[in-house]
């Protein structure tokens, strides 16, 4: 959704106040941070997170994806102050979290918003009577409200369903009523948690725009937590891989999308962009290289698409059959990248000089296994 904000909510951003570096201007930071549980009943105490650093930037979105248990809904209660550390501390917009009383943590929750995987919505208030709730808390008048919530109902498309209740919306338009909610008090910065988790493929996808224009025409800051690639790619210029409760990889989307270090990150990419090897071949597929069999190579593309080029080229260089077994083209951040996975003859005549044209042109491969 492109549709221009109105000037009345261009000031929900406020100018960054410069400090000495990247990290005292981080609009979220966790430095060291640790959260244990204590032990229940018959089980021990349980370490949710582990050590976590992490800084994002004012006006970015990062992404934080990690499977069940990971450990990120702990992450997000930690920033929100709805949890308080083991060790370590957590600045929001310069405020240490974790050092405030329970009055203070009310004011600065204020400017963090948040939304949620099943919207949590009050069933007996209208649509725009949830996204005035926040402001009647905080003692806003009347007048002020209508002001505030009117132009939201606006930029969430929801204009026309302002008297609806949320059993009358949507999945779609109720997490549209949360994102207004949340944007209530102005914050700097919104907490995702799962937000589109419950919403179908086409939902997400309008929800994901909507975040996304919000980032970038009101400046506010997004931490996202999900355990879906399809999420991070769409929104998040800057991803963090948890799992058991540590940052096991992090860095700019496309980079690790297009170059995964970590097994729990490759496993995450596993069906995207044509990484997933086919069943049939993966079957077949072994770790020997017996005389006359053939290599099944992945090659990458990053930022060029000339792949049927490139393969056709090799063919004619080794004069040999390049097979093309699967690939797929994408685009991860706004920026094409392709998956391609042939097949070879693997003798030392064909195969070390196949790597090694596909180095010369900035490609990475990887030899998957043999096929005999
Ligand atoms: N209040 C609590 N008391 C005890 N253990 C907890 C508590 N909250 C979370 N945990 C444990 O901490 C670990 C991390 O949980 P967390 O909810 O942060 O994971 P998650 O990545 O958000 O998972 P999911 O995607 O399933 O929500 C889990 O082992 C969980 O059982």
């Amino acid at each position: 959704m492109n549709m221009p904000l109105r000037a009345d909510l261009a000031d929900v951003r406020e100018v960054p106040v410069a400090k000495a570096d990247d990290l005292d201007r981080a609009m979220v930071r966790l430095e060291a941070v640790s959260k244990t549980f204590a032990a229940r009943r018959g089980g021990g105490a349980v370490t949710a997170l582990d050590h976590i650093d992490l800084a994002v930037a004012p006006g970015s979105v990062l992404g934080v994806i990690g499977r069940s248990g990971a450990g990120k809904s702990t992450l997000i209660r930690l920033v929100n102050g709805l949890e308080r550390p083991s060790a370590g501390r957590i600045w929001v917009d310069g405020t240490d979290i974790a050092a405030l009383g329970e009055r203070e943590l009310r004011q600065v929750r204020r400017s963090i918003g948040m939304i949620f995987q099943h919207f949590n919505l009050l069933s007996s208030r209208t649509a725009y009577g949830n996204i005035a709730l926040p402001l009647e808390i905080a003692g806003v008048g009347r007048a002020e409200i209508k002001a505030r919530v009117e132009p939201l109902l606006e930029l969430v498309g929801l204009a026309d369903k302002r008297d609806r209740y949320p059993a009358e919306l949507s999945g779609g338009q109720k997490q549209r009523v949360g994102i207004a909610r949340a944007l209530a008090t102005r914050p700097k910065v919104l907490l995702s948690d799962e937000a589109t988790s419950a919403l179908d493929p086409e939902t997400t996808q309008s929800i994901l725009d909507l975040l996304g224009t919000i980032n970038r025409e009101l400046g506010l800051t997004i931490l996202l937590i999900t355990h879906e690639m399809s999420v991070i790619r769409r929104i998040a210029k800057e991803v963090a891989v948890i799992d058991g409760g540590r940052i096991v990889e992090r860095g700019d989307v496309y980079d690790i999308f297009t170059r995964p270090g970590h097994a729990t990150t490759q496993s995450f990419l596993g069906g995207a962009s044509g990484r997933a090897v086919p069943a049939g071949l993966a079957a077949r597929l072994g770790p020997d290289r017996a005389a006359g069999s053939e290599a099944v190579v992945r090659v990458v593309f990053r930022g060029t698409l000339a792949a049927g080029a490139v393969v056709s080229s090799l063919s004619r260089e080794l004069h040999a059959d390049v097979k093309i077994l699967s690939g797929a083209i994408d685009e991860v951040a706004g920026r094409p990248f392709g998956t391609l996975l042939i097949g070879l003859p693997s003798s030392d005549r064909h195969l070390a000089p196949a790597l090694a044209y596909f180095a010369e042109r900035g490609l990475d491969t990887e030899v998957l296994g043999y096929v005999a």
